[in-house]
């Protein structure tokens, strides 16, 4: 057996902590619970339809510093609590970046932004900042994208995402089913929102799931279906936040026997990449709500402490609060954002 036709192109770097062992140092407690139960029923009674106010999942492209998503956390919990009769606010908490080609992955890839992929490090800031973040009362939301990585924190996570690139994958859609949060699937990244639809529909249904146990174990888990999968409208080759839009992937949510409320994106194909568009988008939405639309449950919107994007450089980060991933709204704009979300909901 002295011939290898395998593990060719792959070297082990090492050894992965479990997710037991990650829980234990640090641990979901009570309140942390409290918070993401009663988070997820709310998001679940906004789907269908029972809970008037709005889904607000709002945040950092990208988490690269818990210091300042923290600091991010900590003054958004304020416009939470004052506008929670009408928004229900959860924090985009985004560990794991999908790339068109290359490009940093995300701080559990690659924590010290340089290339060196410690992703135990990256798992152990993930989960402490979930769990401060949570301690403080404000859910968290996160993009599902790693098959291995979301065992270590889907405990902390009050809504999922399964983003454009991977709305199409069969491996996403079964993961989706085993899922505790609901989870919103994006439209493609060129518009096409059918297999949105079917990605909605697929993870309706239980499947056959293998992914690691809490001890490391790799395991064979009969999943339930979530019968919370929703339509997130990202915009494609076109945006796709419009009345006619929304009409039309609300029949084609009808036609498929979905409830027809979706979420809408207001960043990325919906602001055509250009971060302060986020708030011409938003202005579309609160026109549409003020007319009576009941359709859109929510919105999505990229915002950090300080507007646009900064490179890294020698692994550094230089503007505290500055997304290194696409750019956001700076904390002013997201302000007169929720402002604006709130008083549209009169
Ligand atoms: O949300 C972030 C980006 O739009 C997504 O990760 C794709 O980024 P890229 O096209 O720069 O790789
Ligand atoms: C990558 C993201 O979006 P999309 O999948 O729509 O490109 C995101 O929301 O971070």
């Amino acid at each position: 057996m002295s011939i290898h036709t395998d593990e060719l192109r792959s070297r082990r770097l090492d050894s992965l902590i479990t997710p037991k062992a990650l829980s234990q140092a640090y641990p979901l407690t009570d309140a942390m619970a409290e918070t993401v139960l009663q988070a997820r029923a709310e998001i679940e009674a906004i789907l269908k339809g029972e809970d008037p106010r709005l889904l607000v999942i709002i945040g950092p492209c990208s988490v690269h510093d818990t210091e300042a998503a923290l600091a991010y956390a900590e003054r958004l919990n304020t416009l939470r609590l004052r506008y929670r009769d009408r928004l229900c606010i959860v924090m985009r908490s985004y560990f794991e970046k999908p790339r068109t080609i290359v490009g940093w992955k995300g701080l559990i890839n690659d924590p010290h932004l340089d290339g060196s992929f410690d992703v135990n490090t990256g798992l152990r800031l993930a989960r402490k900042l979930l769990c401060d973040i949570n301690a403080l009362g404000v859910p968290t939301a996160t993009e599902f994208l790693d098959m291995v990585t979301g065992q270590y924190i889907a405990d902390l996570i009050s809504w999922g995402a399964i983003g454009a690139r991977t709305t199409e994958s069969q491996v996403h859609r079964e993961m989706a089913s085993a899922l505790s949060c609901p989870v919103g699937f994006k439209n493609g990244t060129d518009g096409n929102i059918q297999i949105a639809l079917d990605a909605v529909r697929a993870a309706s249904y239980g499947h056959i799931f293998c992914s690691p146990d809490k001890d490391g174990q790799m395991t064979i888990y009969q999943t339930q279906g979530n019968p919370f999968g929703h339509l997130i409208l990202r915009g494609g080759k076109a945006p796709n936040y419009d009345a006619d839009s929304i009409g039309l992937a609300a029949e084609g949510l009808s036609q498929a026997g979905l409830t027809p409320r979706l979420i809408v994106d207001l960043s990325h194909g919906n602001s055509l990449k250009q971060h302060s568009r986020q708030l011409l988008v938003a202005e579309d939405i609160c026109r549409q709500l003020k007319q009576g639309s009941r359709h859109i449950a929510g919105v999505m919107a990229e915002s950090f402490i300080i507007e646009g994007n900064q490179q890294v450089v020698d692994g550094k980060a230089a503007v505290f609060g500055q997304s290194i991933t696409d750019a956001c709204l700076g904390w002013g704009d997201s302000e007169r954002l929720l402002a604006m979300l709130y008083q549209a909901l009169a």
